[in-house]
């Protein structure tokens, strides 16, 4: 039994790394099993029932709770495409047919990563900024991030240098109508707003400022800020801007209007390889590209993956986002998906994420996490410093090889930390029918649609949460203002 010292959790241990517990499988419904839609093989199983995840509490010592899950209805099922349909969608023929060099929709499907991370940037255009006058109504107004009339353009400049877009005070609390909660974390809450300017929805992420301090959290989130100011992808959330009050920091970000994976997952209990591929490989797009910025993403799991209303993949919550050009030491994340070389408090690199892309895609494939144990983070990291991984027969051969290159606690062997870096990753075998440049470009139709009218403000496939009773822009002394010039 490893004791919490052992892990050198009694020092470094950060306030948010625990995450809800694993809630039992549910049993497949199989009164609705004709409504998927899918065969024997490849179904996604239709449930009447769902255990759902408890959302991650604060408490005064600032760990989040991983108390029972609460059992609720959910509508039916999310039904992505066939295992048959779907591979012709990555980008080549059905897995049966594919070779490495098959062609799909005119566009060569060479197996190889794009040439560059940053070349999927679009032109920046000023409609989709709150600050931008109403314009004609369109039908897709958040689903193309794009920087605004007073951005710079993010990303690299001419010359390679980094230039960040400016976020800082462009925005204040008096340009936003605010609506209902979509999302709640240890430190504040994610709303609905509106802007009074263009009409458009987003996202405002509330921090309380003297929560963030309390839980020495100054630092991630300031770091928050910083990273997501500087990136553009069509996988990563757009930070439009950020302000503050005398009590509240407050992040505006695009509405992502198709809900979390996670409640995609729970639903359908677990994801059919296709399925699995198509989402592991937009958020490997995204890794590779904040990898290239030195960039450690270091929170990714489905609770932090939202859908476009489209289908395609956003990563958002950037609270652990880091730049770190070689290591680092700092112990966050969510248990079941921290690499070993973090619970042991070694130093680590970016290979952390890959190894987490790794517990993502078991996630998907299986319905739960390798290492989950009961719940107690303790054994989860336990279980992760032993590294074994039990593989259901179900899962696919390639999947298989690709998850033991990740999920592997030798750094000189992990997937993504080899001489080719991500490349290595991409050209696996498992993603060989995929066209990279056709999915970094958004033509590739993802598996799942979610039932969500774009541009109203359709919130209906987020869950319901007690509103904030604290009002906000009170006036009143800022006494924590100092720790955050930035926003
Ligand atoms: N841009 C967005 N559009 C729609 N919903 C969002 C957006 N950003 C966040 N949410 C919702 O709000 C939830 C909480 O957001 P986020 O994870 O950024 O907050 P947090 O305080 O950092 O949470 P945690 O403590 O779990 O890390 C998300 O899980 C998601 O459901």
């Amino acid at each position: 039994m490893l004791t919490t010292s052992a892990l050198g959790l009694g020092v470094r241990l950060d306030p948010a790394v625990s995450r809800a517990p694993w809630e039992a499988p549910v049993q497949y419904n199989r009164d609705v099993e004709g409504s998927s839609g899918l065969d024997e093989d490849t179904f996604m199983p239709t449930l009447g029932s769902v255990f759902k995840k408890k959302k991650k509490d604060k408490d005064e010592k600032g760990h989040k709770d991983a108390g029972p899950a609460d059992t609720i209805l959910e509508e039916p099922p999310a039904t992505p495409s066939t295992e048959g349909s779907l591979s012709q969608s990555l980008g080549s023929a059905p897995s049966t047919a594919t070779t490495a060099n098959s062609h799909s929709g005119g566009i060569i499907s060479t197996g190889k990563p794009p040439p560059s991370p940053t070349a999927s940037t679009g032109p920046p255009t000023g409609k989709d900024d709150p600050m931008a006058t109403p314009t004609a109504p369109d039908t897709a107004p958040n689903a193309h991030p794009t920087a605004g009339p007073g951005h710079k353009a993010p990303g690299h400049g001419q010359k390679g240098e980094t230039v960040y877009r400016t976020t800082k005070g462009k925005y204040t609390l008096s340009d936003f109508t605010f609506q209902r909660t979509l999302g709640t974390g240890s430190f504040g809450r994610v709303h609905l707003v509106q802007s009074k300017h263009n009409l458009r929805f987003y996202a405002v992420k509330v921090l309380k400022k003297a929560q963030v301090v309390k839980m020495k959290q100054v630092e991630h989130t300031n770091d928050e800020r910083r990273m997501l100011q500087r990136v553009k992808h069509p996988f990563l959330i757009t930070l439009w801007g950020t302000f503050q009050d005398s009590r509240n920091l407050y992040m505006v970000m695009d509405f992502i209007e198709g809900g979390e994976l996670f409640s995609l997952l729970r639903k359908s209990q677990r994801f059919p390889n296709p399925v699995a591929k198509f989402y592991a490989a937009e958020v490997a797009l995204a890794l590779d590209y904040l990898h290239s910025l030195n960039i450690i993403y270091r929170d990714l799991k489905p609770e932090n993956l939202l859908l476009d209303r489209h289908g395609h993949l956003k990563i958002t919550d950037f609270g652990f986002a880091k730049e770190v050009p070689d290591i680092t030491w700092t112990l966050c994340g969510t248990p079941d998906y921290l690499a070993p070389e973090v619970v042991s408090s070694k130093g680590y690199n970016k290979s952390v994420d890959w190894w987490s892309l790794g517990i993502l895609i078991f996630e998907m494939l299986c319905g739960y996490t390798p290492f989950w144990d009961g719940g107690s983070p303790m054994k989860i990291y336990e279980n992760i410093l032993r590294a074994k991984v039990k593989y259901p027969a179900y899962i696919h051969p390639d999947a298989m090889d690709l998850l033991h290159q990740l999920i592997t606690p030798d750094l000189t062997k992990r997937l993504g930390n080899l001489f080719h870096g991500s490349r290595s990753v991409l050209e696996h075998a498992w993603f060989a029918e995929v066209n990279w440049e056709r999915l970094l470009s958004k033509q590739i139709e993802p598996p799942y649609v979610p039932p969500v009218r774009g541009g109203i403000g359709d919130a209906s496939l987020f869950d319901k949460y007690p509103e904030e009773t604290e009002e906000y822009g009170k006036d009143g002394p800022d006494q924590h203002g100092h720790y955050f010039t930035d926003f």
